[in-house]
């Protein structure tokens, strides 16, 4: 490693901006929201925005609805399976028929048994009509067991669409769409609770039919029975709705309420159980704390549950307390037309069971639209996330990224994230050429990993243009660039499956490996060590959640993760900070291998990395400074100009000499 040259430099970088003063911290702090309603506190709102919106919908508003979501349904139900969806409509109108068939039946037994005569000849003669509304209601369940069955096989096969369409969408979208918080919500969202609720909807939106077509079927025998019966119906049953939306609307205020009591509540469990957090807790002895907190919520909950319990009870009762005095009005209005001989007996009895049956279909109905209208929320969520998905796809093109790659050229690359001011990247221009290895350096946020970003195409530059032999990345295939790079970063993904499949994961495969190459690359990485010392070697799982599972330290996956990068062998491999958790001599070994021991001579390598040490070796060195480059060139040429990179490589140099060596009192270390 050479030294530094010249004089050591006056000053070294630091932060640009100087945080304002922080006051003294206050002697108390609540953990959590302490008063009021505790749905007001909580951030993640994006988990529960549509809960409790049937308890604020208005009847007309539900009501309107109801037929576009059932259109909805009925194509992802015909989409998924065409010839169960129309089992469940056949079978589902022809039940609603049996049951309007089973009742008129029905009034005709009861005509049988209000006729003059000996009763036992009046049981005889309605023998014929009971076996008839028997019949009626065996074939009803035969009906019913059949839309059952159909929304058996319809169901998962709409859920498991719904979630492959979702989930080949939203793997794709661009880089930028999954950083972007908003998204983050709502794609979390529509997983959480799109996909549950679209598994729920679907039997609900049968169940809805169902009701509205029992409604229909009464109103029709009570119209052959006597006209003036349906607006008997109307007032019977209008009470018991109104009671219905009423409670209706209660149970969805409360669920949102009580969901956002154990969302809270959970953040506490998931601490406690939490293994990641167990060794902390412990040392901490913070459990407690914990614990009281937990306590302290869950018992607002039971508080929750019972005032929730007894309001619900209290509007049953007046629901009840309204809809029988509807009743009463009806029966009387019954009774005044069996009085005036307006209609016979057997047809009164016959409205009575109508009545009945009429006022549980509309509880049904409203119960099921409440709960349509809040669940089609969440999937028309889902919904229109998979559309966003597809206009966040990257770019197709015929345009293929090549598989040898001479030159990449950056030419004034600006790139400013999306709702930043600053730009990460302010006018970036260099060149690499096949064979290279170049070092990226330079302070926090001075724009390393964005710029990397931009060279394997992962975000595109609003001005300027990153090349690969002469072709703007944007012309090209975005997912055949992709497959062209190899990127490894300080937080590598963790993939919890065998050792093996982690290091071939970067091709496109997880089960088919040329074993040559991965030794080659294990021993490069230094994870050949890793994957020996396994129960399994390189079939061990790499997650302690499976049986025989294997936890590694995070040292040890930096150098599967450089094994992965290293097996790629594309023509374009980038290092972001890959070794940070390595021990040194993994560390160095890495080092020589990406700089030596690279698995083809062609490749372009840029590392990023901190410790200078490293990069000293690099056939160049970019500084990066507030999204400019201010310095380039060798370890040597650099260290001549004596500008920021010497002073940062001076500083860490000075950092493994003995104290008395530096010179403390103006910040700057003196090289040798
Ligand atoms: N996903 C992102 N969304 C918004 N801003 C970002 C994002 N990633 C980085 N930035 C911002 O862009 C600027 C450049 O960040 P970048 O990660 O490229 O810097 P870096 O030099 O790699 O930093 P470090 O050494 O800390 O890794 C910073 O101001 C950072 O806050």
């Amino acid at each position: 490693m050479s030294g530094p040259t010249g004089a050591a430099p006056e000053s070294l970088p630091g932060p640009r901006s100087a945080p304002a003063p922080l006051p003294l911290p206050p002697e108390t702090v609540p953990a959590g929201p302490e008063d009021g309603d505790i749905t007001d506190a909580l951030e993640e709102t994006y988990w529960s925005v549509h809960d409790g919106a049937a308890a604020g919908a208005t009847v007309r508003q539900v009501l309107a609805r109801l037929p576009r979501i059932t259109a909805l349904i009925g194509r992802l139900a015909w989409r998924a399976d065409r010839a169960s969806t129309l089992t469940a409509v056949v079978c589902q109108l022809a039940s609603a028929a049996m049951a309007a068939f089973g009742l008129i039946a029905s009034v005709g037994v009861l005509q049988h048994l209000f006729a003059q005569g000996p009763t036992p000849d009046r049981v005889r003669a309605a023998v014929p009509q009971i076996l008839l509304v028997a019949g009626f209601l065996a074939v009803r369940a035969l009906l019913e067991a059949a839309v059952s069955v159909a929304q058996a096989r319809v169901t998962p096969k709409i859920r498991t669409a719904l979630e492959r369409d979702f989930l080949s969408l939203t793997a794709h979208v661009r880089l930028e769409a999954v950083e972007d918080a908003d998204w983050h919500d709502e794609v979390h969202r529509a997983n959480d609770r799109g996909l549950f609720y679209a598994r729920k909807i679907v039997g609900q939106v049968v169940s809805l039919a169902s009701a509205a077509l029992g409604l229909i079927g009464t109103a029709g025998v009570l119209g052959v029975l006597h006209p003036a019966l349906l607006p008997l119906l109307s007032l019977s049953v209008l009470p018991v709705g109104a009671a219905a939306v009423h409670s209706a609307r209660a149970r969805f205020h409360s669920f949102k309420r009580w969901n956002a009591l154990q969302r809270r509540v959970r953040v506490f469990s998931w601490l406690l159980l939490d293994v990641d957090a167990a060794a902390e807790l412990r040392s901490d002895t913070a459990q407690g704390a914990l614990l009281a907190e937990h306590r302290r919520l869950t018992t607002r909950i039971a508080d929750e549950d019972t005032r929730l319990g007894v309001n619900s009870a209290l509007v049953n009762l007046a629901g009840r307390a309204v809809g029988g005095i509807g009743t009463g009005i009806t029966y009387t209005a019954l009774a005044a037309m069996l009085i005036a001989g307006w209609l016979p007996l057997a047809a009164g009895a016959g409205a009575v069971l109508a009545i009945q049956s009429g006022r549980t279909s509309l509880t049904q109905l409203i119960e099921f639209a409440h709960l349509v209208y809040e669940h089609a929320l969440w999937v028309d969520d889902l919904l229109a996330v998979q559309e966003r998905s597809r206009r966040l796809l990257p770019r197709t093109a015929a345009v293929r990224a090549p598989e040898r790659v001479q030159e990449i050229t950056v030419q004034d690359v600006h790139f400013t994230y999306p709702g930043k001011d600053t730009p990460a990247l302010n006018g970036v221009s260099f060149t690499l050429r096949a064979g290279e290895t170049v070092a990226f350096v330079g302070l926090n946020g001075s724009g390393k990993s964005t710029c990397a970003k931009l060279l394997a195409g992962l975000y595109e530059p609003q001005r300027g243009s990153v090349s690969w032999d002469g072709t703007d990345l944007r012309e090209m295939d975005a997912q055949s660039v992709h497959r062209q790079v190899a990127c490894v970063l300080q937080e590598p993904v963790r993939f919890p499956f065998s050792a093996l499949s982690n290091i071939v994961a970067g091709t496109g495969t997880l089960t088919e490996a040329d074993p040559r190459r991965v030794m080659a690359a294990a021993r490069a990485a230094g994870a050949d060590g890793v994957v020996a010392s396994l129960p399994a070697q390189w079939k061990t799982l790499l997650s302690k959640r499976f049986k025989g599972g294997q936890q590694l330290s995070g040292g040890q996956w930096a150098k599967i993760a450089v094994a992965r990068g290293l097996y790629k062998a594309a023509p374009l491999l980038l290092l972001d900070e890959p070794t940070a958790s390595m021990d040194p001599p993994s560390e160095h070994a890495v080092y020589e291998a990406v700089l030596r021991g690279r698995l083809r001579a062609d490749q372009i390598t840029v590392l990023i990395s901190h410790r200078l040490a490293s990069v000293v070796d690099c056939d160049r060195i970019l500084v990066f400074d507030n999204g400019r480059i201010a310095e380039s060139g060798s370890h040597d040429e650099l260290m001549a100009t004596g500008g920021d990179y010497a002073a940062m490589f001076t500083m860490q140099a000075g950092g493994y000499r003995p104290s008395t060596a530096i010179d403390t009192g103006t910040g700057s270390a003196t090289g040798t």
